[in-house]
């Protein structure tokens, strides 16, 4: 499979599993790649990064067998570099590490980059951007919380949306806006959506928005068209 393509100039709608039934993944699959998905953003928690656990390596080696989309995998663990190589051997296109969770964040975003995917780098929603200033040129993709990390269906931060905007001028500073997206994630819904795409994000994380609608598909346009005006 080509390298996952990264195209800020064009919004990105990437379904977030956790809110899917676990119980029929390839249906769900099935759902959101017909339904005009983008990317596939698989939550990983180990509970004690987050308070909640989900899934590892060997779900998404099932998961990579049942799509081509491109999956977007988002480590909410501690010590992520233990399991880099698990990840990329289970096929994700793009790993994301949270800097809250790695004690030498410059090491753990050169080994993603060294084992062959692309490299993302996540903030929860308190955590100042200043965090990744020194390191936002080795990403693909920047990720900021606008949920506290470990549950789907929570209420979005609004208090996060001046993080959005500081960080595409950070980008735009640092000639990096052409290549490197800004996604955001929790609580992301046709409601919240445009003030985070007006804010500078460039892919929309949505896992009840998506999920918990009948119509898959009609829920990614909803999202589309309420973030286009
Ligand atoms: O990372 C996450 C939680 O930690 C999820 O991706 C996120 O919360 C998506 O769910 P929803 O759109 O329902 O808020």
């Amino acid at each position: 499979m080509p390298p996952m393509a990264i195209e800020p100039q064009r919004l990105k709608v990437a379904p977030s599993l956790l809110s899917s039934d676990f119980a029929d993944l390839a249906g769900e699959l099935r759902r959101i790649e017909a339904g005009g998905a983008d990317w596939v953003h698989l939550d990983v928690m180990d509970g004690h990064f987050v308070p909640n656990l989900t899934f590892g390596p060997p779900v998404v080696a099932r998961i990579r067998e049942r799509t081509r989309l491109p999956l977007d995998t988002h480590l909410m663990i501690e010590n992520p570099e233990r399991y880099i190589g698990d990840f990329v051997r289970a096929g994700s296109d793009l790993i994301t590490v949270h800097a809250e969770a790695c004690v030498h964040l410059h090491r753990v975003l050169t080994q993603v980059r060294e084992a062959g995917v692309r490299v993302g780098v996540a903030l929860n929603p308190h955590t100042p951007l200043s965090l990744i200033e020194h390191v936002i040129d080795l990403v693909d993709l920047v990720l900021l919380m606008t949920v506290n990390p470990g549950f789907g269906g929570q209420r979005f931060i609004p208090q996060v949306l001046p993080k959005i905007a500081a960080a595409r001028r950070l980008l735009a500073d640092r000639g990096l806006a052409g290549r490197v997206e800004l996604e955001v994630d929790g609580g992301v819904a046709p409601d919240t959506a445009p003030a985070c795409v007006a804010a500078g994000a460039t892919v929309l994380v949505a896992g009840s928005a998506v999920f918990g609608q009948p119509d898959a598909g009609e829920a990614i346009a909803a999202l589309r068209r309420a973030s286009a005006g």
